[in-house]
């Protein structure tokens, strides 16, 4: 019986992508460290409201031990009530530290208050505090640029280095250190001239630790959430311009209970850049650079489809852009 020539370009695709889909699958399996936050001291910044709260109630229900680190005592308090809530055993332990992470004493001594309080060195980091307050680029003020540079991109600098020098000189096996961006470290548009470039900076530290932290078995992930349904984001409404909230309806809010669980689910699964939804997906694959895929297959697939659609995405953009107001 002979095959015809299209049945064999089949089968030979469908053996390919089998092929190219195990071996991606055996080298995660190999290669990466699991992610096992149980019993853990995870220490997470922003700790105290909105992802970071949620993040914060979420590895508590998987045996956690939690620090949640943020600015307004009153905040931590509230919050810290709600994880100790979730708590899966009564052995688990919630601390609060009030500092500010634009200041680099205030991050030396948050994790120096953390290491003594919980009575060991935090494992897993994720720097979560950030803020956004969207304008046309001649509305901001030059302070903006220089508040959320310091903030969004510093902030969490100093926290990742500052932990990274205790985790190694602690002897911590499997640290991990988790920075937040946003879709707008992937992409950008009309209002975000000060934030969008914090969160693109932010990028360019996470691919260099990714690679530079193996030395010290440091596993270093990045977060690219769509709009999350915090008390940020009604804050950023609130001076965000019309034109901006109809470039990003494409994205809305999720819940952020929600975003924090598709974190998680992004760890557990080993991905290095985590994202929340489709479009999310799409743009990761398409501005992936040289960086670990999630799935080799449906990566390439994703960045095949992209080009067409940022395109047609770019025109769309640029049309409104021409007529805001
Ligand atoms: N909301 C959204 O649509 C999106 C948000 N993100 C990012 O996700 C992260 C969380 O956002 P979201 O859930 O909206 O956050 P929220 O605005 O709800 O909460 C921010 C948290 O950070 C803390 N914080 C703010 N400034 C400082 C500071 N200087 N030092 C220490 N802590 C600080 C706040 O507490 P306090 O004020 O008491 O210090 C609070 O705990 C941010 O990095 C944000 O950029 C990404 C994509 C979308
Ligand atoms: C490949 C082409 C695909 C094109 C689709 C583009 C869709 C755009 C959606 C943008 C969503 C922006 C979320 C902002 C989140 C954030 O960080 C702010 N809330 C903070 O202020």
């Amino acid at each position: 019986m002979t095959v015809p020539a299209w049945a064999s370009v089949l089968i030979a695709l469908g053996a390919v992508t089998v092929v190219a889909l195990s071996v991606d699958h055996l080298y995660n399996r190999i290669i990466r460290n699991p992610f096992e936050p149980t019993k853990k001291h995870c220490f997470i910044t922003g700790g105290s409201t909105g992802l970071g709260k949620s993040l914060a109630i979420e590895l508590i229900k998987k045996g956690a031990n939690v620090t949640i680190v943020a600015r307004r005592q009153s905040e931590l308090d509230k919050a810290a009530q709600e994880i100790e809530a979730c708590k899966i055993n009564k052995e688990q332990r919630v601390v609060t530290i009030s500092a500010d992470m634009t200041s680099k004493e205030d991050v030396i001594r948050a994790l120096e208050e953390a290491k003594v309080k919980m009575g060991s060195v935090p494992e897993i980091v994720c720097t979560c505090a950030g803020a956004s307050f969207p304008k046309y680029f001649c509305d901001h003020s030059m302070d903006d640029f220089e508040y959320l540079t310091k903030l969004n991109y510093l902030g969490q600098a100093y926290v990742a280095h500052q932990a990274t020098i205790l985790m190694r000189d602690n002897d911590v096996k499997d640290g991990k250190i988790i920075f937040v961006s946003s879709m707008l470290g992937l992409l950008s548009f009309t209002g975000y001239s000060a934030y969008s470039p914090t969160k693109f900076a932010i990028r360019g530290l996470a691919d260099t630790l990714r690679n530079e932290l193996k030395r010290y078995n440091i596993d270093v992930h990045i977060f690219f959430p769509g709009n999350i349904d915090s008390p940020g984001y009604v804050v950023e409404n609130s001076t965000k311009p019309e034109v901006t909230k109809t470039i990003e309806g494409a994205s809305p809010a999720m819940d952020p209970k929600e975003c924090a669980k598709a974190l998680l689910s992004g760890l557990y699964s080993g991905h290095y850049m985590i994202t929340t939804e489709f479009i999310g997906e799409v743009l990761r694959c398409a501005t992936r650079g040289v960086n670990p895929s999630n799935n080799y297959v449906i990566d390439f697939f994703l960045a095949v489809i992209a080009q067409p659609v940022g395109s047609i995405y770019a025109l769309f953009m640029d049309y409104l852009a021409k007529r805001a107001k």
